[in-house]
């Protein structure tokens, strides 16, 4: 792959919150010929997702949020129903990121986690990879309320419900989040619950 890619440059087009670079290329295509390409890149590290399922209960937890980049597209859609997700520092691994994102955000300790994904979220436009991760919990890991660090400005509703219910959600177009409907697909293939 690498032999046909050449000349790289980065233009930085923004730098906030998260990088947005231009870069540019030489792409050689098939039949030979070389062409300048253009691509903006977005950079905000990588992020984890985990869902949350009971066994006996054949619950999941989901979280609830209003979410700007939806809303600022379709009014409609601003809150958004999602698996338990966060990003990760560049000083935490994935592992120990989701662990402190399910205390926060929803409120269990949990200890033992399972990577079952990686997935790249938007490969024409985004840099970030999801870890993705499945755990059980139960009634006696809940510690507190969840719903977030209100210092960073999060609000977000717990929700436990029946697997089949949030599978159900999907086909109604009520959850449209993609790493959320992997991980409901994940378990229902899987038959977690
Ligand atoms: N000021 C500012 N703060 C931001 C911005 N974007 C995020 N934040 C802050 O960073 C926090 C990020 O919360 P996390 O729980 O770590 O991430 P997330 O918003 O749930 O995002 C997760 O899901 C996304 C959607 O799938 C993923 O894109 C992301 O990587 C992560 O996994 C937010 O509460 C907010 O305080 C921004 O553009 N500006
Ligand atoms: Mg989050």
């Amino acid at each position: 792959m690498s032999n046909k890619i050449k000349n790289i440059t980065h233009r930085v087009l923004s730098k906030a919150w998260a990088t947005l670079l231009e870069i540019n290329y030489d792409f050689q295509f098939k039949n030979g010929t070389w062409k300048r390409v253009s691509r903006e890149s977005y950079d905000r590290g990588h992020g984890c997702g985990i869902l949350l399922y009971n066994i006996d209960k054949g619950t999941v937890i989901l979280t609830k949020q209003f979410r700007m980049p939806i809303y600022h597209t379709n009014e409609e859609e601003g809150m958004s129903i999602e698996v338990c997700a966060g990003a990760i520092d560049k000083i935490e691994t994935p592992e120990s990121t989701i662990i402190r994102e399910v205390e926060e955000e929803v409120g269990y300790k949990i200890k033992e986690v399972k990577q079952v994904m990686e997935a790249y979220t938007s490969p024409g436009a985004l840099t970030e990879k999801m870890y993705l991760f499945v755990a059980r919990y139960s009634d006696a890991m809940k510690v507190n309320e969840g719903g977030g660090v209100f210092s960073e400005h999060e609000e977000i509703e717990v929700i436990e419900l029946p697997l089949s219910r949030a599978i159900q959600m999907v086909s109604t177009g009520e959850i449209k989040d993609a790493k959320t409907i992997m991980l409901l697909q994940y378990a229902q293939i899987n038959n977690l619950v």
